[in-house]
């Protein structure tokens, strides 16, 4: 098993990464919780489960809720909901919740636990790719129509359990969608790690070893970040390399309509044209482009408009007094936060989605 500490102001977890974690489940557990509440999705549900209630069966009085599959259920609505099920389950301090399933369930789950009581533990149990990323750090949130993840807080789970077979049910689109967030880790940080990407074809099926290389690749770099400033006070901006226009894409389509994968592959896309402008340098955009293009990323963006794209760019949480911020490259591996004008950024995006949608 392989196993990352994350250090926090709140103490230390661990990121077990393995085969078949789900049935070893119960020693795996921080401490013995009187009551344990698992919260899923309508496709994961199904697949694991089962398998997780017997394990924590055997320690604990479990309860369960299932949220319909996708990003709609990251809201207001199934938030509430969940307060009530847990509430009438009888939750106390002394209980823990179970994150089970991608990032969506991660994010929602652990506001849950944020807020209820004033907080009590959880744990993620990752199962997308994607989720190297969301189940690390601490960021838990739910959405509001005007903009992503703006109703959250920080609260760190009390330890990760990364069952990699799991990933073996992911279809397609998922597996793109998570890459791109192995992607991002690799052009924000100075390892040589895009080069080792850069050859891989995600039509082929997954190399279980590969894959398993690539997510602890992804998971040293955020826990690095996160460690260095775990509540964006500075350099963990850099974890939003992609996502002041992934985000504004997201919302403008409305949640679910296109993964947050595809939405931070667009904006990490146009983050390195912003940085070639701005700085006046050549970055590996052109390869990127290929590599997205050759994996089947969809790029289609001629339904959306650039003005509504800027004023909800503008709302983005990283700008300051409405001011557009973006994260970007002055060279490979070497972010910066910049402020920016919302003319030339206008006027970059117009001709970024122009090149999308003609190329
Ligand atoms: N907190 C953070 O730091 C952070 C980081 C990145 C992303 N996020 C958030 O994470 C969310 C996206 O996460 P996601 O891409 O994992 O989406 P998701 O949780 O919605 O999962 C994507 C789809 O895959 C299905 N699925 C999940 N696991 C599966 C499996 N093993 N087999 C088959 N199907 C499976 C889900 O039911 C869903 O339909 C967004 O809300 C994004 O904002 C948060
Ligand atoms: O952990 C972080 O910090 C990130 O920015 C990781 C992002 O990949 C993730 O999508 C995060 O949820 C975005 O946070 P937000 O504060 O911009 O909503
Ligand atoms: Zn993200």
């Amino acid at each position: 098993m392989k196993s990352i500490q994350v250090m926090t102001k709140d103490g230390a977890y661990d990121v077990n990464v393995d085969s078949e974690l789900r049935f070893r489940l119960h020693e795996l557990l921080p401490k013995s919780y009187r009551k344990v509440f698992v919260i899923t999705d309508s496709t994961v549900g199904p697949l694991y489960l089962d398998d997780v209630l017997t394990e924590l069966r055997k320690v604990s009085e479990v309860d369960y809720s299932i949220v319909p599959a996708g990003e709609g259920s990251k809201s207001s609505r199934f938030y509430f909901n969940l307060m009530t099920e847990i509430i009438n389950a009888g939750l106390d301090r002394d209980s823990l919740i179970v994150a089970l399933g991608g990032g969506m369930i991660g994010d929602l789950a652990g506001f849950v636990a944020s807020t209820y009581m004033r907080g009590i533990d959880f744990i993620q149990m990752p199962t997308t790719i994607l989720a190297h990323d969301s189940s690390v750090g601490g960021k838990v949130a739910i959405n509001h129509p005007e903009g992503k993840n703006l109703i959250g807080s920080f609260y760190q789970p009390k330890a990760v359990l990364y069952d990699v077979d799991t990933l073996h049910t992911l279809p397609l689109r998922e597996i793109r969608s998570g890459y791109a967030e192995i992607v991002k880790h690799s052009l924000i940080h100075p390892t040589p790690f895009w080069d080792q990407l850069k050859s891989l074809n995600l039509n082929q099926p997954l190399d279980n070893e590969r894959l398993v290389s690539d997510l602890i690749n992804g998971i040293h770099v955020k826990r690095e970040i996160v460690q260095q400033d775990e509540f964006e006070q500075n350099v963990r901006q850099y974890l939003n390399f992609g996502h002041t226009l992934g985000h504004a894409i997201e919302a403008e389509r409305g949640y679910g309509h296109i993964t947050h994968g595809e939405a931070v592959a667009i904006g990490m896309l146009f983050a390195l044209r912003v940085s070639e402008q701005h700085f006046n340098i050549q970055l590996p955009f052109d390869e990127l482009y290929r590599w997205f293009k050759q994996n089947n990323y969809p790029f289609d963006v001629s339904d959306l408009s650039v003005t509504r794209l800027i004023t909800r760019m503008k709302k983005d949480k990283k700008a300051k007094n409405s001011a557009i911020q973006m994260v970007l490259l002055k060279q490979l591996g070497e972010c910066t936060s910049v402020r920016l004008e919302d003319n030339d950024v206008t006027l970059w995006l117009e001709t970024f989605m122009r090149e999308l949608v003609n190329n």
